[in-house]
């Protein structure tokens, strides 16, 4: 089976290094001519665990090609997944222009049948549209044959996208075709027999059940994140709250990590466009929409807390902080609508020298980030960043901080030399704690009176 995949970010070059692992004649398109230079040389453009090395395993066995050839794609494939990206517009609703442009290119094209899959996350409808569409301009061209149009989101997680793509925790088919079914079921065949769960229905239901589940999970990170803000007032603990919530099953443990709010490229647009498309059918998403605010709320939090603790008259002129971290997440190089972006922004804007370390994100941060070229200093290791800083700001837990010399580096450091752990990494570790004055998320940390002299 053809398979051609329309965009080769995140879902698309995963998605198409799976299947080209599974022996498929994978072709992925991409406008990005510089993308596809590199992806044709066995060289992935984004940082994710395990990629480049299935990259190259299918270009060698001659299953996965890369092309900016949009007709010879569409033309040759049997299925044609959607995967561009769907950012938000600034009124939070998605932006549907990279995903209009794809079908009409493959509108212009269409030779023969084909299923065409939408595997970004389109609001609730765009699937029956787009098969709309297509099949329109087909009749109205007086072809004989017609396209089916499946929804099939994607749930992988970033910093673990092969594995995730390898094993998913369930694939979501939703069509009323057959053919279209069939040739899906086809294409994760390797999946349903390895009982991976499927989940068939129709497409306006698997559009929303994309939305519900990021949402639901921005929802939990939220609750657990104000919770963390009152734990930290009564003296509580919200690692042990969220173990102890998170041993009845009906709750689970997962995803109640509390931290500076949740960031990336999907969990902020998803939750502002679900609350548009609920806005625009008559209904307001209250938990959602609060969710979006104590998400902002949490971040604001964080850089007070920090100027409460580092500063002279709420301005932290004079000091100089360390981040630890620009990615989103551990294991990736995304930084899109990363909370570090939020909080360095923050501790700039109240004079502080800023100084940053991140083990993949900082060549993506100098790109996107023009803005704070000036502001802030890129350092090559944690060690250097912290030189002669009144504070680390760890705000991505990265497995590397862990084995990081944090005596070395606490003793290069200035002041009362300050941790301010975001994620909670060193919360059980009194070790790390006596080396530093420690401030985690959600656990109560004495005050501490700043001992230098007053910076000018
Ligand atoms: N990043 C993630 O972890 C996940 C993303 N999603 C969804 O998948 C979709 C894609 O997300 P990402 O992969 O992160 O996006 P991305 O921004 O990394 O990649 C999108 C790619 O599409 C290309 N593109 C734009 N217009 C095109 C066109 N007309 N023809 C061909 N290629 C074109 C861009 O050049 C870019 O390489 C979004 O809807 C997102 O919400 C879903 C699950 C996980
Ligand atoms: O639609 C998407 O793009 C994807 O969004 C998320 O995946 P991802 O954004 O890669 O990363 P997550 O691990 O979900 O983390 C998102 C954010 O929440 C934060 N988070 C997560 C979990 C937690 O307990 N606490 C917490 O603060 C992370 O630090 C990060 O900033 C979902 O987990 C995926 O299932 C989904 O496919």
């Amino acid at each position: 089976m053809n398979i051609g995949i329309m965009g080769t970010g995140y879902v698309g070059l995963v998605h198409g290094a799976v299947l080209s692992s599974y022996g498929f004649n994978v072709t992925c398109m991409d406008v990005d001519e510089h993308k596809i230079k590199q992806l044709a040389a066995g060289i992935s453009p984004i940082y994710e665990p395990g990629l480049e090395q299935l990259i190259q395993r299918g270009i060698e066995s001659g299953t996965l090609s890369f092309t900016s050839n949009a007709q010879q794609v569409v033309q040759t494939s049997d299925v044609i997944f959607i995967a561009v990206g769907t950012p938000s517009k600034k009124d939070g609703s998605a932006d549907l222009s990279y995903v209009r442009s794809v079908v009409q290119t493959i509108s212009n094209h269409l030779n023969g049948y084909k299923v065409v899959v939408c595997k970004s996350t389109l609001p609730i409808g765009s699937s029956s549209r787009i098969a709309e569409q297509l099949n329109g301009a087909l009749q109205a061209s007086g072809a004989s044959f017609r396209v089916d149009v499946a929804s099939n989101p994607e749930f992988l997680r970033q910093g673990q996208a092969v594995s995730d793509a390898l094993s998913p925790s369930r694939i979501v088919i939703g069509t009323n075709s057959d053919a279209a079914k069939q040739m899906l079921q086809r294409i994760y065949a390797t999946q349903i027999e390895r009982k991976v769960p499927v989940l068939y229905t129709n497409a306006e239901t698997a559009e929303m059940v994309k939305y519900a589940a990021n949402s639901f999970l921005a929802v939990k990170i939220s609750f657990i994140n104000e919770l963390a803000l009152l734990a930290e007032k009564v003296g509580a603990n919200i690692d042990d709250i969220a173990e102890g919530m998170g041993l009845d099953s009906r709750i689970s443990p997962h995803f109640l990590q509390a931290g500076p709010g949740y960031g990336g490229s999907c969990f902020p647009k998803d939750t502002e466009a679900v609350v548009d498309i609920g806005k625009r059918n008559g209904e307001d998403l209250l938990v959602v929409q609060a969710a979006i605010q104590a998400n902002k709320k949490q971040k604001q939090k964080m850089i007070t807390k920090i100027a409460s603790r580092l500063s002279f008259n709420g301005k932290l002129r004079g000091r100089t902080v360390a981040v630890w971290g620009l990615s989103f997440k551990p294991d990736t190089d995304d930084i899109r609508d990363a909370p570090s972006r939020d909080i360095i922004q923050g501790l700039v804007d109240l004079g502080a020298t800023v100084k940053v370390y991140c083990p993949q994100g900082m060549r993506q941060a100098r790109r996107l980030w023009s803005e704070l070229n000036g502001a802030i200093h890129y350092c090559d290791s944690e060690a250097e960043s912290a030189a002669n800083a009144d504070a680390i700001v760890l705000m991505t837990e990265w497995a590397q901080f862990r084995n990081v010399d944090l005596a070395a580096i606490a003793s290069n450091m200035r002041g009362n030399r300050a941790m301010f752990d975001l994620r909670n990494m060193f919360a059980m570790n009194t070790d790390v704690q006596q080396l530093f004055s420690y401030y985690g998320v959600g656990t109560y940390s004495e005050p501490k009176v700043y001992s230098l002299q007053e910076a000018k």
